[in-house]
């Protein structure tokens, strides 16, 4: 089969817009103000495993990379979110969120509160970028084309719906919006330069639907840890 021209590729990856998380029945009871205390405690402990699993998926990614180009784009990743000193990065702001909905760094740092499914989920991820060519594990990243819009909608809603939560404790979000704005585009051109026949395409497609996958497993994980507060 011929190869996608660089829009269908692009239009087939949008496509599949509608598996992301943002329309999980979780994320819809956050964002009107439904949940307590408790079920945001899940959420957040939850979510660090994720927050803390990125650095090595993308450390992975380099390590299956041998252009030195692509690996030089991929490094202020691992930075962006270890910090490039202790308590600076994404994963400090993870844990300044946590702490904001009542958790101590002990307990989310032991991991007591991950539930099993949430680890699975988010082991596959780390898994998967092990395991595939690089070019498929950065397509897995593709969902951050979605993120935007939903990390906007959360940061406004929250402040809207929780009024114990300050803008402050959201910082994690409002800095990643920004990071995500550039890095979307960058990932999208990164996997339509490299995946050039129509099996590299479809490889590339088949990574975002897997990651949606993921991501809407965890949300499924928490949403069962979170029923039992
Ligand atoms: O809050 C969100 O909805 C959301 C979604 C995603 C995503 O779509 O994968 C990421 C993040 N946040 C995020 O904070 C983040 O650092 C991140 C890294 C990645 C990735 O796959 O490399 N996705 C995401």
């Amino acid at each position: 089969m011929r190869p996608m021209s660089a829009d269908e590729f692009t239009d087939a990856l949008r496509g599949l817009s509608h598996r992301y998380w943002g329309t999980h029945p979780f994320h819809h009871r956050m964002h009107a103000g439904e949940l307590s205390q408790p079920e945001l405690q899940v959420w957040a402990a939850n979510r660090w495993y994720y927050q803390s699993a990125i650095p090595r998926k993308d450390a992975a990614i380099i390590s299956n990379c041998p252009l030195p180009e692509v690996r030089r784009q991929w490094l202020p990743r691992i930075v962006y979110h270890d910090g490039a000193t202790p308590g600076e990065g994404g994963m400090e702001r993870w844990l300044r969120l946590c702490e904001a909905v009542g958790l101590s760094r002990e307990e989310v740092l032991d991991e007591r509160h991950v539930a099993p499914g949430a680890r699975f989920a988010v082991d596959a991820y780390v898994g998967f970028a092990r395991t595939k060519p690089w070019v498929e594990a950065v397509a897995s990243g593709l969902t951050e084309m979605f993120s935007g819009h939903l990390m906007k909608a959360r940061v406004a809603d929250m402040l809207a719906q929780y009024e114990w939560i300050s803008p402050d404790d959201l910082a994690y979000f409002t800095n990643r919006i920004d990071a995500v704005a550039g890095e979307g585009q960058a990932t999208l051109d990164l996997v339509i330069e490299h995946s050039r026949t129509r099996a590299e395409q479809d490889a590339a497609i088949a990574a975002l639907s897997f990651k949606c996958d993921v991501l809407w497993s965890l949300l499924d994980a928490i949403e069962r840890a979170a029923s039992k507060k």
